[in-house]
């Protein structure tokens, strides 16, 4: 066998690479990278909420606006953001620098991250470093305010960074089924963001057989606005090269690969256990051409890691200007749902047209766009894998959902079903709670009264003021968003007062004999557990 010297001049110390939490979006996704776990590059955590910075795992942590804000977040307040972070930023220059890439995740549309992203990567650029900044636009049914505010500092930091990666959270929100709560949806969107940073991470500082290294990525994202496409499969066995492809197209970042056929560079990296063969590199290589136009630009990696085993995984980078995704049909529907969305009623977006259950609840509550429009990979795949009982009943209530299947006779009355009630609520997660019980009580059918603030943003908070305690994020934010969520009036907050505590309904093990634990039943759902506390 011929021994290759690697080239160290191509591969990046991990020592390097700082990766930049700003937020509590950026700290959750910092949480996400750590836990699936990336060696060596250092975690830098920046955010206002002191809460949300000491529940980071990250080793380092600088709190912004020490005196401005005084450990609380901004009240989604750029311009508070943007001083706060004024404050900390000798503290930033110290811990950037020398770093030759420095990678900043942050969800825009709040305070901090919108207020001081673009502050941070000029200091990040200062210092010298190649900035790669993986961002978050809101959900639609977050409201205008926070889209607007997204925008405008997406627009500064197109100028700021060196390479500019957006990722739609309505889009990622796809991921989760229909009657997940909202932290599944940014759970999912975590996790396909974590997935991106490491495998660009890995790509830039792992030495492979065939390196790519930071000019490389630099072709790869080079325009300023666009979104990132990305996928990454990993197979082994029989065809792994196929499958593993397969399960990258199948990234809805990708559009199951339609998206590539608009790309101008594609960087793709394979990396196998020492089995890896020149024939399985070919192969995988030819198919992905059918995906990539003829005079797109590939920028190929290899590497060979004795961890991998028998397994085979390929990682797809690559970005559309905004300007082309703009011209495709499917962003042209996108676009087109988010400003239908988008009309009257903030919050939740209203329904255009009735759904069948209006039948059982004659003014539906509103919804969030993602529940109404799920899940295009739930779709069945040309070679379609058995799902389990439960998936298929979720995809009959996301499809009974849907506002353009007319359904003759929904006999909805006559034979009432918890499903299309959970559907219904907009409190996805207790609505899986109770459609579970299949004794499911009378009462739950019962319509609900209309809550009177239709038009409250759960996400939107009400000005400028930084005492605001509650984010939507982050280790405080998940307590928040359950109370905005379960507790509040936001949607249909009002099941939840139909919850009690201790005689709250235990589902399916309803008259079971309790499993007692440290004095806790665990057959109440944690949820409800946590609140007795
Ligand atoms: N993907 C993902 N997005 C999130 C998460 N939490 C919040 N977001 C998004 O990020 C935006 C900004 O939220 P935060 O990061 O909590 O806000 P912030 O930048 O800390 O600002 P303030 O809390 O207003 O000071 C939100 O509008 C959401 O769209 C998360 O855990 N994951």
């Amino acid at each position: 066998m011929i021994e290759f010297p690697r080239d160290p001049q191509n591969s990046i110390p991990t020592s390097s690479v700082k990766i930049v939490g700003l937020g509590g979006a950026g700290a959750n996704m910092l949480d996400r990278v750590a836990l699936d776990g990336l060696e060596g590059a250092e975690l830098l955590a920046l955010n206002t909420d002191i809460r949300t910075l000491s529940g980071s795992v990250a080793g380092e942590q600088i709190q912004l606006g020490r005196n401005l804000t005084k450990g609380l977040g901004t009240g989604g307040d750029p311009e508070l953001g943007n001083k706060a972070v004024q404050e900390a930023e000798d503290e930033i220059r110290a811990s950037i620098k020398g770093r030759k890439i420095v990678f900043i995740c942050v969800g825009l549309g709040g305070g901090t991250g919108s207020g001081a992203a673009p502050i941070v990567a000029r200091v990040a650029r200062e210092e010298g470093a190649f900035v790669v900044m993986f961002a978050t636009m809101p959900f639609v049914f977050e409201g205008m305010r926070r889209r607007e505010q997204a925008e405008t500092a997406l627009n500064e930091l197109a100028v700021l960074s060196n390479a500019l990666v957006t990722f739609d959270n309505g889009r990622m929100g796809e991921l989760v089924l229909a009657k997940q709560g909202i932290h599944e949806a940014f759970a999912a969107a975590d996790r396909m963001i974590s997935e991106s940073i490491k495998a660009v991470v890995r790509l830039v500082v792992r030495p492979g057989l065939i390196n790519v290294g930071l000019d490389d990525l630099m072709t790869a994202l080079r325009t300023t606005r666009s979104r990132c496409l990305f996928g990454s499969g990993i197979s082994r066995g029989k065809d792994r090269a196929q499958k593993a492809l397969r399960n990258a197209l199948d990234s809805p970042l990708l559009d199951k690969g339609a998206l590539l056929e608009d790309a101008q560079s594609v960087l793709v990296h394979l990396c196998g256990g020492e089995d890896l063969t020149l024939f399985e590199i070919e192969l995988l290589m030819e198919s992905l051409s059918k995906h990539v136009p003829a005079k797109a630009h590939v920028l190929f990696g290899a590497a060979v890691d004795p961890t991998m085993e028998d397994q085979l995984s390929i990682t797809l980078v690559s970005s559309l200007p905004e300007e082309r995704l703009r011209a495709l049909p499917t962003e042209d529907k996108d676009r087109a749902k988010e400003e239908r969305s988008l009309e009257p009623s903030m919050g939740f977006a209203a329904p255009t047209e009735p759904k069948v259950e209006a039948k059982v609840e004659p003014e539906p509550e509103p919804e969030p766009e993602w529940v109404q429009e799920p899940i295009e990979i739930l779709a069945p795949d040309p070679e379609p894998e058995p799902e389990p009982e439960v998936d298929s009943k979720e995809e009959e209530i996301a499809s009974d959902s849907k506002e353009s299947e007319p359904v003759p006779e929904p006999e909805v009355e006559a034979e009432p079903e918890p499903e299309p009630k959970a559907a219904e609520t907009s409190e996805p997660e207790e609505a899986a709670f109770f459609a579970e019980p299949e004794e499911g009580s009378d009462e739950d059918l019962e319509p609900e009264p209309e809550p009177e603030d239709d038009d409250e943003i759960p996400f939107a908070e009400p000005g400028p003021e930084p005492v605001k305690t509650g984010k939507q994020s982050g280790k405080s934010s998940s307590s928040t968003a359950d109370d905005d969520l379960f507790g509040g009036d936001v949607g249909g907050g009002k099941a939840q007062s139909e919850l009690s505590l201790d005689g709250g309904p235990k589902g399916r093990f309803e008259g079971a004999d309790p499993s007692m634990i440290d004095g806790e039943d665990l057959d109440v759902p944690a949820f409800l557990r946590k609140k007795r506390h």
